[in-house]
């Protein structure tokens, strides 16, 4: 069914690249079905057409006719401007996915058609190679049809969960952002390493594999992570000194403090939006 519907991707930064990549390498989405469109930078628009040999148009050029699937995917702060010059060329059955930070479902359908089909989605960065923890939470008016489509064209960067919206700031914590804390642990092992002599690229590579591994273990085997620490932790050995430290510096906390962070911030985000919009 998606290797026939039409997409169009209303942003073309980091977000909606990872997107596409994540979409056209699965081999579900075909490449020529994919358009990609900004307000102005044209060399983008070039480098995604090489780079992945979609359609590519400015916004304002784009023939919105035979679209079936669009996925907002600018910064937030333009999200009013891009669904109230979306209204006009769209009808209330083409479906309107959103990938941006704190606009809400509701946001979505006040500035489209009564009764538009949307639907707010939280990717990550994964995206990019089929391994993204990508949410969705549909809006009141979008059909099981709809719902399923977008299950099935989201699956192709990775994992796909349907939750509750309510539930979207803390996955938006967790999953949206999550790929930046690995990053950030990443640079950390990276230096710890350097002070201690060991290649910065030998250190990458023992690095992730050694995150990829322990996340491989927390997906296939039912120990919980805190059995799983334990059976790496011998008493008096080096895993407890390592642990002793994170903890002396407050390393749980701020992971803690790192994904409620993000949270709340999702919130304020979304409620900054709602009080401009009553305002307005
Ligand atoms: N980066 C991430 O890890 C994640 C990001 N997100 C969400 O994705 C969204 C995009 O983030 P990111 O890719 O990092 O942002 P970027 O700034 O990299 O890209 C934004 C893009 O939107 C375009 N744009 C702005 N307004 C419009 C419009 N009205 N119509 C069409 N295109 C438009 C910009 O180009 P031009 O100025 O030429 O129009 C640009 O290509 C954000 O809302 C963010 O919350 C969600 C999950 C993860
Ligand atoms: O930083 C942000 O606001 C976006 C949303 C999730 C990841 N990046």
């Amino acid at each position: 069914m998606i290797k026939t519907k039409k997409i169009a991707f209303l942003g073309a930064g980091s977000m909606a690249e990872a997107m596409i990549s994540g979409m056209i390498h699965s081999n579900i989405v075909p490449a020529k079905n994919i358009v990609v469109t900004n307000r102005s930078n044209k060399e983008r628009l070039l480098e995604l057409e090489n780079k992945y040999g979609v359609q590519t148009s400015k916004r304002v050029d784009l023939d919105t006719t035979d679209i079936d699937v669009f996925i907002l995917a600018m910064k937030p702060k333009d999200a009013e401007q891009a669904l109230s010059s979306l209204k006009p060329n769209i009808t209330k059955d083409q479906v309107v996915l959103s990938v941006l930070a704190g606009i809400s479902t509701a946001f979505m359908e006040d500035l489209l058609h009564e009764e538009q089909q949307v639907v707010r989605v939280m990717p990550n960065t994964s995206s990019m190679i089929q391994q993204s923890a990508t949410a969705i939470s549909p809006g009141q008016y979008t059909a099981m049809d709809s719902v399923i489509l977008t299950k099935e064209l989201l699956s192709s960067i990775g994992q796909v969960y349907v939750i509750d919206e309510k539930q979207m700031d803390i996955f938006t914590g967790i999953a949206g952002s999550g790929p930046a804390y690995f990053y950030f642990l990443m640079e950390h092992i990276e230096k710890a390493a350097k002070e201690e002599g060991l290649d910065p690229e030998v250190a990458r590579a023992i690095g992730a594999q050694t995150i990829y591994g322990a996340a491989r273990m927390m997906m296939e085997r039912d120990e919980t992570p805190t059995e799983l620490r334990e059976n790496v932790t011998s008493p008096n050995g080096t895993t407890a000194a390592g642990l002793k430290a994170l903890e002396e510096h407050g390393g749980g906390t701020a992971i803690m403090r790192a994904v409620k962070g993000a949270s709340d911030r999702s919130k304020e985000m979304s409620e900054q939006l709602e009080k401009v919009s009553n305002e307005a």
